[in-house]
């Protein structure tokens, strides 16, 4: 792609994101795959997921009566356990970093109880269609800086962890 349709289109992406969405904050759901240790432990799914609809529903396993339904939940976006790194990093995470780009702020920040997929949706796993956004976020950049001239980029990093309510 040349650097001229390659511009226009990072500018396209952030201004998506802005004509899209007009939240400054999103909260996207990504729900993991049962792992062996659970299926070996007779646990079952109890999360519906509807995509489409940006809805998950709980199940409810002591509902005695209509009054005591399965729970509904609305996002901005749900993700089920066939979603893919790549789907993720392109629908979610992509137009933000090309707003960064543009010169807008933006974070991402992954949230949730031990084991639920955080690890695996940031960093990934080696393989390529695995990588999780942090390595995506890179390519991402570093790509937009090597076809940029006559623009100076500070690009710095820090990786931090909160962890029992402590930062390390
Ligand atoms: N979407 C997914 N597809 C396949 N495997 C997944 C997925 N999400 C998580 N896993 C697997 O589930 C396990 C737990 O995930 P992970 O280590 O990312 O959780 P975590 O939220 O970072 O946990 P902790 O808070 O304890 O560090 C790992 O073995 C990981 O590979």
């Amino acid at each position: 792609m040349d650097r001229d349709r390659e511009k226009s289109s990072v500018q396209q992406l952030a201004k998506m994101t802005r004509a899209v969405n007009n939240e400054s904050v999103q909260v996207i759901v990504r729900c993991r795959p049962i792992s062996e240790k659970e299926v070996d432990a007779d646990c079952t799914k109890v999360v519906s997921v509807y995509p489409k609809r940006g809805v998950i529903e709980v199940e409810n396993p002591r509902a005695k009566g209509d009054n005591e339904k399965n729970k509904i939940f609305t996002y901005d976006g749900v993700y089920d356990w066939n979603s893919t790194q790549q789907s993720i990093y392109d629908e979610t995470v992509r137009p933000l970093v090309a707003s960064v780009l543009e010169g807008y702020n933006g974070c991402v920040f992954a949230y949730g109880q031990t084991g639920t997929g955080k690890t695996f949706t940031m960093e990934g796993e080696d393989d390529d269609d695995n990588r999780g956004v942090i390595p995506r976020a890179f390519e991402q950049i570093w790509s937009h800086i090597n076809r940029t001239t006559g623009v100076e980029f500070l690009v710095s990093v820090r990786y931090l962890e909160i962890y029992m309510e402590e930062i390390r």
